[in-house]
């Protein structure tokens, strides 16, 4: 089944490229910049990936995050990722990057986008994969300074297709940032935003209202509210589902009680996404294989939700 899983093709709509970076690169990294790590080694680091909640895993990933200084840094992370996509036949990807995690360290914006730019073009060129670039806000910093990005990056707006939000959920709600999403859909980008992981179903009321969201990154805690799996269902409004994520985030306490393949039959447009592969243990195949494992998912729910993923994509 995993060979099957791996052929088929697919496009994948939630994949932070900052959580794609494998403790190998990153320590790879850190000997290029010079760059201390807390960890003696690349097995002492992945002990570390043991996280209780969303923040645990949020502030391993952005000490991480550290050892990527140069254009050429991300270059090489995006590039590693692309090559993943085309080992597991993603032919298409819309990634997230998190541009403040970088400039808040010094890192120009441009340096950031040249590198992921250069790489989603030679993805394009060398190995066939379409892809769109999603500019994601941090929702622990201010609407202000979220503004301040969007500036930052309005000279390169070709560069991107979407803006986003991520980071931690509980406590920023989507209305912080109503009025940066209402300048970023004037100024012709659609709208994403993580809601209904951790955070409640509110929050995706918000995100569909407020933001005028084109898809709902998570979003599984939609399943508390009939009202809005009626919308989501009538909508067609699709969710970027990331299993490994939610089990290793503890969202679902095993694999066994995840949801993702009920809201699928009750005509739910979800899809498959590996979040941060190099944190939860796979990418997108991973993800397929471990329904089939622990809900024994068929052949013809991997074929719709691959589907749903084609369908869903922004451009
Ligand atoms: N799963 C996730 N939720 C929120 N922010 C993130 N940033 C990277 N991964 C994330
Ligand atoms: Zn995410």
């Amino acid at each position: 089944m995993y060979a099957w899983l791996n052929t088929l093709p697919k496009a994948e709509l939630h994949l932070h490229l900052e959580g794609s970076l494998e403790p190998e690169l990153l320590f790879a990294l850190a000997e290029r910049n010079k760059v201390a790590l807390p960890w003696p080694d690349v097995e002492s680091l992945r002990k570390a990936y043991a996280f209780h909640n969303l923040q645990e895993f949020l502030d391993l990933y952005y000490r991480g995050a550290d050892v990527l200084r140069t254009e050429q840094d991300f270059y090489d992370l995006t590039w590693a990722y692309l090559q993943k996509c085309k080992e597991q036949n993603v032919v298409h990807t819309e990634p997230f990057f998190d541009p403040q995690t970088h400039t808040d360290r010094g890192i120009p914006f441009e340096t950031v986008l040249s590198g992921i730019g250069q790489a989603l073009e030679d993805g394009r060129r060398q190995l066939g994969i379409s892809s769109g670039l999603i500019l994601s806000f941090l929702r622990h910093l201010s609407e202000e300074e979220a503004h301040k990005t969007l500036d930052q990056a309005l000279p390169f707006r070709h560069a991107f297709i979407a803006v986003g939000l991520d980071s931690s959920e509980k406590g920023h709600p989507p209305r912080k940032f109503r009025q940066v999403f209402d300048r970023a859909r004037a100024e012709g980008f659609a709208t994403v935003a993580h809601a209904g992981e951790e955070g409640p179903p509110e929050y995706i009321w918000e995100a569909l209202d407020l933001l005028k969201v084109k898809r709902i990154d998570h979003g599984v805690r939609a399943a508390e509210d009939p009202r809005l799996l009626e919308r989501l269902i009538d909508e067609q409004i699709p969710l970027t589902v990331c299993p490994l994520s939610n089990v290793k985030l503890r969202v679902f306490k095993d694999m066994a009680e995840h949801n993702i393949l009920r809201l699928l039959e009750m005509g739910v447009k979800v899809t498959v996404n590996s979040d941060d592969p190099a944190y939860f243990g796979g990418y997108v195949t991973e993800n397929f294989a471990a329904l089939q494992e622990s809900l024994g998912m068929t052949c013809e729910q991997a074929e719709r939700l691959a589907q749903n993923s084609l369908d869903a994509r922004l451009v």
